[in-house]
């Protein structure tokens, strides 16, 4: 029978099964993913080589690396219909809710939802990596009352979202922050919203309602909402001068503060010094106040937090800056996550399916004893 004692509430420090895709490793703040150590993607990889690597275990070739480049490129492209369906959501709808139904919509579109053969989930995966996107762009645009600006098929996948969004590609060090950010977001072992897809998967269910139900679990502002709410923390501050006793005071009141903290770090999440670096590069090329300005709030909020309470910042209290300042509106951030993390998410899925088992723990009931229907009932 079970005991309240043997409750592990949230699931914490529970082994819930093997995996191959991504080691984090809170004892020397490190990742690596297949084997290789996060910094040295993010210094030498393209995002797509990464991708390539999460769902086939090795760094492609060049007869490889082109493969999937042009399998990205040339499915771009959302149907009519997908944008039709977006265009019933609400300007004022958070653009993760518009996501979550068109990434459901692509699943009703493929005529193979439910082949879940390895060469049928590759498929699928690559189709939503190249097709997300494209949603998130003519999302945004639609939410400003412009008209979707189509997919590049010669550019790379970084810079293919800046000219969905904007119609232009920014300077190199911009691209390089983003695509940084796309490596270090891309995989993370169990973590809420991939644990979600896979417990999802393993009820033999398609890969299109894994991601689905994902993107709701990430959402979250305690899993990847939190990229978005450091930005209106930062905004609500405002200045630097006001940064260190804002977050004594937050600290006094025993607020949760949001880029901060981690199930698993404890001290030091190991991609915030890569994800810092690229945004402080990033600050010097933009070179404005407003710049410089969330640089400094950063760097005290930072400061403040860990001499205050020994919390360390996680990887949404850079992403989230530096994802503003390279133009993008807040509630864009979580969904640029999930342009992402579909790759982690995706290889998950593949890994449960290769060997599946049914995901259901038990609860330890704490309602009232069992008891009789009154009579009259
Ligand atoms: C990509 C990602 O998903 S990274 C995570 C993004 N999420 C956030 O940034 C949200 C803010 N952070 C948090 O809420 C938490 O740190 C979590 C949810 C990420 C991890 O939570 P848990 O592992 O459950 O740790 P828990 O919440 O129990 O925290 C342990 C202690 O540290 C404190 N703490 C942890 N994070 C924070 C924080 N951000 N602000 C203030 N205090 C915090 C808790 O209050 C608690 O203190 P106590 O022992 O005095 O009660
Ligand atoms: O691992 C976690 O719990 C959250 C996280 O950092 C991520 O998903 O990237």
């Amino acid at each position: 029978m079970t005991t309240e004692a043997e409750v592990k509430y949230g699931l914490a420090g529970v082994l819930a099964d093997d995996t191959a895709i991504s080691k984090v490793m809170p004892e020397t703040n490190s990742l690596t993913y297949r084997g290789y150590a996060v910094q040295d993607l993010s210094a030498n990889c393209r995002f797509e080589d990464v991708a390539y690597l999460l769902w086939n275990g090795d760094l492609p070739s060049k007869t490889d690396r082109e493969r999937l480049d042009q399998q990205e490129r040339s499915q771009r492209a959302v149907s009519d219909d997908v944008l039709e369906v977006m265009s019933r959501f609400s300007k004022h709808a958070h653009p993760m809710d518009t996501l979550r139904t068109a990434v459901s919509f692509l699943g009703q579109e493929d005529p193979t939802t439910e082949d879940s053969s390895a060469s049928g989930l590759m498929e699928k995966s690559i189709r939503m990596y190249a097709r997300i996107p494209t949603i998130v762009a003519a999302d945004f645009r639609r939410r400003n009352g412009k008209d979707p600006i189509a997919p590049s098929d010669v550019l790379g996948f970084s810079e293919n979202f800046f000219h969905m969004c904007f119609g232009e590609v920014p300077a190199d060090e911009i691209v390089k922050c983003f695509d940084i950010s796309m490596t270090l977001y891309a995989e993370h072992s169990f973590n809420a919203s991939t644990f979600t897809a896979r417990t999802i998967a393993s009820s033999l269910s398609d890969v299109y309602s894994a991601v689905t139900g994902a993107i709701g679990s990430l959402k979250g502002p305690l899993h990847g909402g939190a990229n978005e709410a450091v930005m209106h923390m930062l905004k609500e501050i405002g200045e630097p001068a006001e940064a260190k006793q804002w977050m004594l005071d937050a600290i006094a009141e025993k607020k949760k503060i949001m880029g901060f903290g981690h199930r698993v770090y404890r001290s030091g999440d190991s991609r915030v010094p890569t994800m810092t670096k690229a945004y402080e590069k990033m600050v010097e090329v933009i070179d404005t106040p407003e710049a410089k300005k969330y640089w400094e709030m950063s760097r005290i909020l930072d400061d403040t937090m860990v001499d205050a309470k020994g919390i360390y910042p996680n990887l949404d209290f850079p992403a989230g800056p530096a994802y503003y300042l390279m133009g993008f509106e807040i509630p864009m951030f979580t969904p640029i996550f999930v342009m992402s993390r579909i790759t982690g998410w995706t290889a998950h899925v593949m890994e449960q399916l290769a060997n599946n088992k049914l995901i259901r723990p038990l609860s330890n009931y704490s309602g009232v004893a069992q008891r009789d229907v009154p009579a009259g009932h």
